[in-house]
């Protein structure tokens, strides 16, 4: 399949009501769950994309020198994305926009996004973590994007997020096509359950600067 059209014609107009609600979400509770969040075109070539397109690694834990793989954890593949074709340039563009408006709105700082695929073959999971440990990470806002274009109720892989402080309530989240989470990186636990069906998504993080004379953090 060839992505050789512009941004612009898969559509990334980002509708500001939308970011307002994100924004009053985070603020309220710490997490947005939002269907149908990205243009409709740009969530099909997404999908297509990712089941066609994309060479998966076997996904680790942790970076750099704490990489590690640990398939009791974690049992899914991914792929980091560049942003060079036309269809994840367009989807890094929606979510700069984002990432825009929430430092403007809540004054967040986020600095950067990095996102990569993510693919869940029958039988992956991913247990309970956290996405940041305080102190530890510049990852501020998790996100994660869905690209299945159907999902029953006996396919499992669903995302649950726990509330904080050992809360009873968790939410289950059905890992449909458009779905955007957005949660707080430190505060929530999660866990995607064993999927019975391949299961395809896009996990992001903002991440405020942590540059220090030492160690420069590139924009990605
Ligand atoms: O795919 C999901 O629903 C969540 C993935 C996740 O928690 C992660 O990649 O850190
Ligand atoms: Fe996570």
């Amino acid at each position: 399949m060839q992505f050789s059209d512009h941004a612009q014609s898969v559509g990334t107009a980002a509708p500001e009501p939308l970011f307002a609600s994100i924004a009053d979400d985070i603020l309220q509770r710490g997490f947005s769950i939002v269907p149908n969040a990205l243009p409709m075109a740009l969530t099909h070539r997404l999908t297509d994309y990712a089941q066609q397109a994309v060479g998966f690694d076997p996904a680790g834990i942790g970076r750099n020198q704490q990489y590690q793989q640990n398939e009791f954890v974690r049992t899914d593949e991914i792929c980091w994305i560049q942003g060079n074709a036309a269809v994840t340039a367009a989807w890094l563009n929606w979510m700069d926009c984002l990432k825009s408006y929430l430092n403007t709105r809540l004054f967040l700082g986020l600095f950067s996004y990095e996102s990569h695929f993510a693919h869940y073959p029958p039988g992956s999971f991913y247990k309970r973590h956290f996405d940041a440990f305080q102190g530890q990470s510049n990852r501020v806002l998790s996100t994660v994007f869905y690209l299945n274009s159907d999902w029953g109720h006996n396919d499992g892989g669903e995302l649950v997020i726990y509330p904080p402080d050992n809360q009873p309530d968790s939410i289950n989240v059905t890992p449909l096509a458009g779905t955007l989470v957005i949660f707080l990186s430190e505060e929530f636990p999660h866990e995607v359950l064993p999927a019975k069906r391949d299961r395809f998504s896009i996990a992001g993080w903002f991440r405020v600067n942590d540059s220090t004379a030492q160690r420069v953090n590139p924009p990605n």
